[in-house]
């Protein structure tokens, strides 16, 4: 069976959940079983290249990136989506290859397994969503983003308790705002022209790596939220439809500390905080 097919065939399932870092960080067997079956289908074609997997790090692996051609997996964006029936979830994979933390990736894949959209992007070759070409707005306006997305309760608390994500000096950028679930997904509709901006503290580089190609390829920008270049292990972002966007945004986010992921690695987070059944 294919991995997509698992995923799907999951989706309506009694599931098993553990938690990891937080309430909101959760993992199933179908996240692990995704990575293990990707992991080795890539190995046995080349097996010299070295992966950054979710499920992998939070098994204790470690956040290395190096020269080496590298494969950066989220087997399934959008858990708490898929734990709770919530019909968008994505597998996420992307490959850089010569430490390339600012540049674009040399590819990145974005499958939105229920919606069956396959966003994807190779460097200088444009992005594509099911075959056709996609192209960014060049607007602001709508917004995606994640407000209880977090590792850490307190900070997802305090998105949460705000009712709305966006900060007022933000209100003049935004028109309207949408949360997805899925970081990877809620990039790809600023490549689709569908929203125009995204932005996050906190997500990690295999929710943003992939979707960060596939927003450059289709015409849009992505930078840190300091307005720096992007870099993936910062784990800060803005896509936005244009360099204007991004720069606006970057003038009015509340900025706060965050652990880069390669950082003081490795993250193991082994036990969990907890296992339910949903
Ligand atoms: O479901 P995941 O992979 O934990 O990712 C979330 C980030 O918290 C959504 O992008
Ligand atoms: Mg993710
Ligand atoms: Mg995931």
């Amino acid at each position: 069976m294919c991995f997509p097919q698992i995923i799907l065939n999951a989706f309506k399932q009694q599931k098993q959940v553990h938690l990891k870092s937080s309430q909101a960080d959760l993992v199933t067997e179908t996240d692990l079983r995704v990575e293990t079956i990707l992991k080795s289908a890539i190995r046995d074609k080349y097996p010299v290249h070295r992966f950054i997997g979710e499920e992998s790090v939070a098994a204790g692996e470690c956040v290395e990136l190096t020269d080496s051609p590298t494969w950066i997996i989220d087997p399934i964006d959008g858990t708490a989506n898929f734990v709770h029936r919530f019909p968008f979830v994505a597998i996420s994979i992307a490959f850089t290859v010569n430490k390339q933390v600012k540049a674009p990736m040399e590819f990145g894949i974005v499958y939105s397994c229920v919606e069956d959209k396959l966003f994807y992007a190779q460097k200088g070759r444009g992005a594509f969503l099911n075959g056709e070409p996609l192209n960014a707005s060049g607007q602001e306006g709508g917004i995606t983003c994640e407000p209880d997305s977090d590792d850490d309760d307190e900070v997802r608390w305090q998105g949460l308790s705000g009712l709305c994500c966006i900060p007022d000096d933000m209100l003049c950028v935004c028109f309207s705002v949408r949360a997805l679930g899925t970081a990877a997904v809620d990039m790809c509709q600023v490549a689709t022209g569908g929203a125009d901006a995204y932005y996050h503290i906190g997500m990690h580089c295999w929710d943003i790596a992939a979707s960060s190609i596939i927003v450059q390829e289709a015409g849009g920008v992505v930078m840190d939220t300091d307005g720096s270049p992007f870099d993936m292990m910062s784990r800060r972002v803005i896509a936005a439809s244009s360099t204007a966007v991004a720069n606006r945004i970057s003038q009015v986010i509340q900025a706060f500390p965050c652990r880069r992921d390669d950082e003081d690695q490795c993250r193991c987070i082994c036990g969990g905080k907890g296992v339910n059944s949903v």
